[in-house]
């Protein structure tokens, strides 16, 4: 990673080829088995069964401004040749999270939509003092994502603030995704393909939610973000930019044709890009992967879904 993200500095994965093509599994180091089962999942899609056919051939995406000064953030928003800048928030103290959110707007200019993440770091008065403080910084927020960890909590700030929510965690750690009712907590989706266990299980999660939705990625290589490509290609509607310029927070890719925006959008692939050896692992983090790779198979033959 080019700066710390959720956290971490190194991003690891295994990647597997099937008769459909290349599958990307990589969910998170302090994911238990059980939470992995639908990353393979998604990872297995891709590979034996391929994806449904896209109603568009290139999706919108916002840049992603990590927590780095505000200086960078604007060169961050600037190069990226995005209309649409999602910030992470509510890791810094709160002036500082408005400096950044004031350079982004300033890279941006007045037509650009600004977006926050605060992935669940606030109580509900501190969401609804810091979203009108950061509303007011960046002249107008387009949503805030996941203020609060619980939907009860979404449902109360979105009671006491005009800005949109959106909800993240609330369905992609949910016990079951299909059946998570978020339309009252939250004016907005964001849907990831990898946790949600596939395009065809994301697309069922949109649909069941009823909102409309904003595809974002893991941070995959290429290989998984073409699986969210291919899910924010084959939704019905589309209404948002999506989050998944995300290879701009590696330092490298594993193809060479990598999935970065050109004007604003990335196009949509029929098949994953095929990876080369690149940043292959050492053999103890080889030799992890294998072993979670048995583990969370056996895991979810014990609990198919
Ligand atoms: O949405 C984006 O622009 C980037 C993706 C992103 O923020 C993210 C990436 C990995 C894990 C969690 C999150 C998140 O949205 O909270
Ligand atoms: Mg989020």
């Amino acid at each position: 990673m080019r700066n710390r993200f959720r956290g971490i500095t190194v991003r690891s994965g295994l990647l597997f080829e099937g008769p459909a093509g290349w599958g990307e599994f990589c969910p998170f180091l302090d994911y238990s088995d059980a939470e992995c089962v639908p990353w393979l999942a998604c990872a297995r899609e891709a590979a034996f069964e391929g994806w449904p056919a896209p109603v568009r051939s290139r999706i919108p995406v916002n840049c992603t401004v990590p927590v780095v000064s505000a200086a960078r953030a604007f060169e961050i928003v600037a190069a990226s040749g995005c209309s649409t800048a999602k910030v992470k928030v509510a890791e810094s103290p709160l002036a500082e999270d408005c400096e950044r959110l004031e350079a982004v707007r300033a890279a941006l200019g007045p037509s650009g939509f600004i977006r926050v993440d605060a992935n669940m770091m606030w109580d509900v008065d501190q969401a609804v003092v810091a979203i009108r403080a950061l509303d007011r910084a960046a002249g107008g927020l387009q949503y805030v994502e996941q203020p609060c960890p619980t939907i009860e909590d979404l449902a109360a700030v979105r009671r006491r603030v005009s800005v949109p929510i959106a909800a993240d965690e609330s369905i992609r750690r949910a016990e079951d995704p299909l059946k998570v009712a978020v339309a009252g907590a939250a004016d907005i989706a964001v849907i990831k393909v990898a946790p949600l266990g596939g395009v065809r299980r994301a697309l069922r999660v949109a649909e069941a939610c009823g909102l409309p939705c904003v595809v974002s990625s893991a941070v995959e290589t290429s290989v998984g973000l073409a699986a969210g490509l291919a899910l924010a290609g084959a939704l019905p509607t589309l209404d948002y930019a999506c989050g998944l310029a995300t290879m701009a927070l590696m330092t490298g890719d594993v193809t060479d044709s990598s999935l970065v925006p050109v004007d604003g959008f990335i196009p949509v692939l029929s098949t994953p890009p095929v990876p080369n050896d690149a940043f292959a692992a050492d053999e103890e983090t080889a030799e992890l992967w294998r072993s979670r790779l048995q583990r969370v198979s056996d895991t979810s033959e014990l609990n198919p879904r």
